[in-house]
């Protein structure tokens, strides 16, 4: 069967499977015997290419339909860090088993705001088509360029304490947690509830179709979404599931345990359901390997990160576009901001942390750091918005590290149960790492312990990390609150919590733990602590849920474009049907030659599919999604840094904050479920002022909801508009639809307590972030 040819049904890869996927399994058992010496291009780094031979198209379907039973007994390894060479009681890895007519409707769209025909499709050297452009989109023309931004304000405060049932009102009115999470993603407006959860389903493969059919195993959903740190997975019948594919350190170990680590083991019926974000049934990471809910055993111990100077302040260089950053529009909304800063010498940081910052080849300020580090400073809670890969990190790790320096913090001792300062905590395990690796890095020669903890690890390494002292606890949430579970962290001194990826930490895949987080005992009230949050994104829906963690005066930052897709991201969008998609993804790669990328799919099984289907082209691949054990994950990304995989074919766990040098393109062989997403994945690229692009295959199939809120991203960051892609947005026109949360709006996101409060108490104040003036001094912006 060609590439083109039709199949028999829609997406094979979406369907369910009653077993473990093992098209890869057997196949690769099979031929690698045959094909043994024979690697390819892509062998030394990704074993599957050696043991493909020759997966034709006809493969596709007929090994997503034809389930087979594994054939491998799981190997337990002698995990060579768990050796108890150190003596340490943990360390010692045990046995392991771990809408109406079209006329109204085109004219219901056209007079929604979004810009008509070929306007859209030009990039704004036509003055005509400009004009059309700002008359048909109220959301940009609100006010121009220098105009001011000023005063408005509100009477009424939604935001206030106390109120934390709208949190889990709003769980339990969703029928479950896909419905609850796409009716966020979708952001307000574009279609509603039911609906929206509706066609959601029948648009990406039946989604909700498979709910509840775990095969025995519960009710315990189990998505493609990559939420990171759930519970760990029994083993069992299900439990060898795992492709046992790619080993891209090429360590000949396919077959090795897999039902042994990380997230491996089971899963169920529903495995290709997707969701943009996860499920609310938590449970504690330790019960997989300690409690009730036995399950395979963690005994990966990730390698210490290296100790040398050179390598903890070893950055990238900004790129050419670092110094326009300047140009873009800051908004600051709330009572008594304090003023920008323009310098770090403004910023009035101790010696220590100065040389950090300049070993760390920072000079000069990105917007979010100018107006975050003060408000911060100054003791505020912060919901900061501003664009991928424009240094949020910095903005709240500077300003936390001066106030413990400040404060005095000392070192803490060795001891059983440690309180740290400070928590942070991310959405997946490589971000937190990577945090962590920012905070070591400007915490350098300070008393200031830093420690990460994440799932798919020992537990006993995060303990014994722990105990060695922490001041500064970044973490993943099932890890953080198996931690706190068993009492190795204290409560009671936590004076700053922040929610990186905030959007995501409060959504229904982590909201509930976040909860349980700021309502466990010892837990300073949010008067009592100062909590920040940042993203790119941030939903109207999840603003709402975030004033129940902050302080009612808190101040919320909107830097960038509207959408806040990274306008130094050149965005393509193609139209490529699905059985097109993997001819398209291989040509375009050949062009890309050894250039850094990271192609996107929505299915952890299809990662596996197409890093296969690349090694077998001799593409030099590797792939990272949850079903990977946390040391492959790790192997992964660090073949992909170092560029001996040049292309990283992953799902969209690594969609969010992975901050990885030379990324040049980043191509979207599926689209995600929402258009949030969208905007991280393509901003894994053109980070810190360089450039990039982004290719995304749109497949008008499953993918036509996204059509209208793409259009939108596409044509605020001034990206060309195809014609074809502005036809599917006016046939499937919902009315109402505004963009979006975010897309109403000159900003990447606006202070949702615009809407709620009258004009009389908030301040809200914009300018570009070069003038930086006081806030409260600015023009009135309406
Ligand atoms: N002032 C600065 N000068 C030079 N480099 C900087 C500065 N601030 C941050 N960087 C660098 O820019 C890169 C991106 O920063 P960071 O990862 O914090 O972005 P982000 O806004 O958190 O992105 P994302 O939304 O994807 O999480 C990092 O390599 C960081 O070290």
């Amino acid at each position: 069967m060609g590439p083109g040819a039709p199949r028999p049904s829609g997406r094979g890869v979406r369907r369910a499977s009653p077993l473990p996927l093992t098209p890869l399994h057997g196949r690769m058992a099979a031929a690698e015997g045959r094909e043994r010496g024979k690697a390819g291009v892509g062998a030394p780094h990704c074993p599957a290419s050696k043991v493909v031979a020759n997966m034709g198209d006809e493969d596709w379907d007929t090994e997503i339909l034809k389930p087979h039973i594994p054939s491998f007994v799981p190997v337990f390894d002698k995990d060579t860090f768990s050796s108890g060479a150190n003596g340490d009681a943990f360390n010692r890895a045990s046995d392991s088993s771990e809408i109406n007519d079209v006329p109204t409707r085109r004219d219901q769209f056209m007079r929604s705001g979004f810009p008509s025909g070929r306007s859209l499709g030009n990039r704004g050297t036509d003055a005509s088509d400009q004009s059309s452009k700002r008359e048909n989109l109220p959301t940009m023309g609100g006010f121009g360029p220098g105009k001011g931004f000023g005063n408005r304000g509100f009477s009424s405060n939604k935001f206030e304490e106390g109120d934390s049932s709208g949190f889990w009102r709003e769980s339990n009115d969703y029928e479950d947690n896909q419905t609850r999470s796409r009716g966020f993603a979708r952001r307000g407006g574009y279609q509603d509830g039911n609906d929206s959860e509706a066609s959601g389903s029948s648009r990406r493969g039946g989604r909700g179709s498979f709910r509840g059919c775990r095969g025995g195993f519960g009710l315990t959903h189990n998505s493609e979404s990559e939420r990171e740190d759930g519970p760990q997975r029994p083993g069992g019948f299900f439990s060898s599931r795992r492709t046992g594919l790619v080993d891209p350190a090429g360590n000949g170990d396919n077959f090795r345990g897999r039902s042994v680590g990380g997230r491996g083991g089971y899963k169920g019926f529903n495995e290709e359901v997707v969701a943009g974000s996860g499920r609310n049934t938590w449970k504690s990471e330790a019960e997989g390997e300690s409690g009730d809910f036995q399950g395979p055993k963690v005994t990966y111990i990730p390698p210490p990160p290296p100790e040398n100077e050179e390598a903890i302040f070893a950055h990238y260089q900004t790129g050419i576009n670092f110094d326009k950053y300047d140009t873009i529009l800051v908004e600051v909304s709330g009572h008594d901001a304090p003023p920008a800063i323009l310098t770090f010498e403004e910023a009035d940081l101790c010696q220590t942390l100065n040389n950090n910052i300049t070993k760390a080849g920072y000079t000069k300020l990105t917007p979010v750091q100018k107006y975050s580090i003060p408000i911060i400073l100054a003791g505020r809670d912060l919901m900061a918005c501003a664009q991928t890969g424009s240094g949020k990190t910095a903005a709240f790790l500077l300003p936390i590290l001066a106030h413990m320096m400040r404060d005095g913090v000392t070192a803490s001792r060795f001891k059983d149960q440690q309180e740290p300062e400070c928590i942070i905590v991310a959405p997946t395990r490589e971000l937190i790492n990577q945090i962590f690796l920012e905070a070591r890095k400007f915490s350098f020669g300070t008393c200031i312990r830093p420690v990460v903890i994440y799932g798919g690890t020992q537990l006993g390494h995060s303990i014994r990390q722990i105990m060695q002292g922490c001041n500064i606890l970044c973490a993943t949430p099932g890890r953080l609150m198996d931690i706190i579970g068993k009492e190795k962290i204290g409560l009671r001194q936590v004076r700053y919590l922040v929610l990186d990826e905030a959007d995501r930490m409060l959504d229904m895949g982590f909201g509930p733990e976040m909860k349980k987080l700021i309502s466990f005992p010892g837990m300073p009230s949010k008067d009592q602590r100062q909590t920040l949050m940042f993203s790119a994104t941030f939903p109207e829906e999840i603003q709402r849920l975030a004033g129940e963690f902050l302080k009612t005066d808190y101040l919320f930052v909107a830097v960038g474009q509207v959408g806040g897709a990274c306008s130094d991201v050149q965005q393509t969008v193609l139209q490529v049907g699905q059985y097109s998609k993997r001819e398209k993804l291989v040509e375009i790669l050949r062009n890309i030659g050894e250039e850094r990328t990271m192609v996107f799919v929505e299915t952890k099984k299809k990662a596996d599919f197409i890093a296969t289907f690349l090694c077998q082209e001799k593409i030099s691949t590797t792939s990272i999604h949850g079903d990977r054990e946390q040391r492959e994950r790790e192997q992964a990304l660090g073949d992909f840094r170092c560029g001996k995989c040049p292309v990283l074919v992953a799902t969209s766990v690594a969609a969010r904050g992975l901050d990885i040098e030379n990324v040049q393109h980043v191509i979207n062989f599926d689209l995600p479920s929402t258009i949030d997403e969208y905007v991280h994945r393509i901003g894994r690229t053109g980070r810190c002022g360089n450039i990039g692009k982004a290719i995304s295959f749109f497949d008008p199939e499953p993918d036509s909801h996204l059509a209208q809120p793409l259009v939108k991203v596409l044509s605020d960051a001034q990206q060309d508009v195809p014609a074809w892609l502005e036809e599917i947005a006016f046939s499937t026109y919902v009315p109402g639809f505004s963009g979006g949360t975010s897309r109403g709006n000159v900003f990447a996101s606006v202070d949702t307590r615009k809407s709620y409060q009258g004009k009389s108490s908030m301040n809200i104040v914009g300018f570009s972030s070069a003038q930086a003036p006081n806030p409260v001094d600015d023009e009135s912006w309406d």
